[in-house]
């Protein structure tokens, strides 16, 4: 009984639920939203890498990972803006699925830049008020957070499997203090407030393996909110 009211509401106009994927560089984010975008009802919202790689004939990605230190605030501003207009698109579906989410940039890649001590203090100061100012003035709802959970090995081996251009450069070490950065935040909450409730996905697995799983916790991304 009680899972045909979860299907009523899921299909009424007033249930919404805004489901964030989130895990380090090439944990296979974007392979867990295309199985899930097969759904019907189900709007997916992958990472705007494309305009991070291209801003009006600029590519900020790349300007960071040559000189971390001169361009990390101009992508980490990029990339906050295009968050931000992630979240407030009016949301047409009843359940959206997004990669990553504003607080992820800011927890996860802002501050690591900032502590590996590669954005000056300046830096990391404005576009932390600009973040504060955001969340004080906007409402950025967000129901469930998927942390899919990786050692920063697998990673490495599937980023160079990838082999985006501009990731070339990233040494292991970086992909580490992105996932104790993950860490800290999502598991042993110690760094930042949590927005919503966790579901962590162990994601070191062959994809058969990860889309056994992700059917497992359809319900639970689905209906987080419902
Ligand atoms: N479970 C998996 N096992 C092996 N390779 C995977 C798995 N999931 C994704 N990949 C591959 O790893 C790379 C990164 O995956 P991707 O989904 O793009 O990660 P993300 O969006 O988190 O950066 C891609 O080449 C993808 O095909
Ligand atoms: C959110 C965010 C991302 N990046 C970088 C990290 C990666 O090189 C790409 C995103 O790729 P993924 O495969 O989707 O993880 O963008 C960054 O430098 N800063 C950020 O805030």
């Amino acid at each position: 009984e009680k899972q045909i009211d979860k299907n009523k509401k899921l299909k009424s106009e007033e249930c919404h639920d805004l489901c964030c994927i989130s895990g380090n560089i090439a944990s296979g984010k974007t392979t867990c939203l295309e199985y899930f975008s097969k759904t019907s009802d189900i709007e997916v919202l992958t990472e705007p890498v494309s305009k991070w790689r291209n801003v009006q004939g600029c590519n900020p990605l790349g300007l960071m990972y040559q000189d971390p230190s001169r361009w990390g605030l101009t992508l980490q501003t990029y990339v906050q803006l295009t968050m931000l207009d992630r979240h407030v698109l009016p949301m047409s579906t009843p359940v959206r699925m997004m990669e990553r989410s504003i607080y992820s940039a800011k927890y996860i890649f802002a501050e690591n830049l900032y502590k590996s001590g590669k954005m000056p203090e300046v830096d990391f100061a404005v576009l932390s008020e600009w973040f504060e100012w955001i969340i004080k003035n906007i409402a950025i709802p967000v129901d469930l957070i998927v942390y899919l959970q990786t050692s920063p090995q697998t990673c490495y081996e599937r980023l160079k499997q990838r082999c985006r251009d501009e990731e070339k450069v990233i040494p292991l070490e970086y992909l580490e203090s992105i996932h104790n950065l993950y860490e800290d935040w999502l598991i042993h909450h110690k760094s930042f407030e949590v927005p919503a409730p966790v579901l962590v996905i162990p994601a070191d697995h062959d994809l058969k393996k990860m889309l056994h799983q992700y059917e497992e916790n359809r319900e639970k991304i689905l209906m987080a909110h419902c």
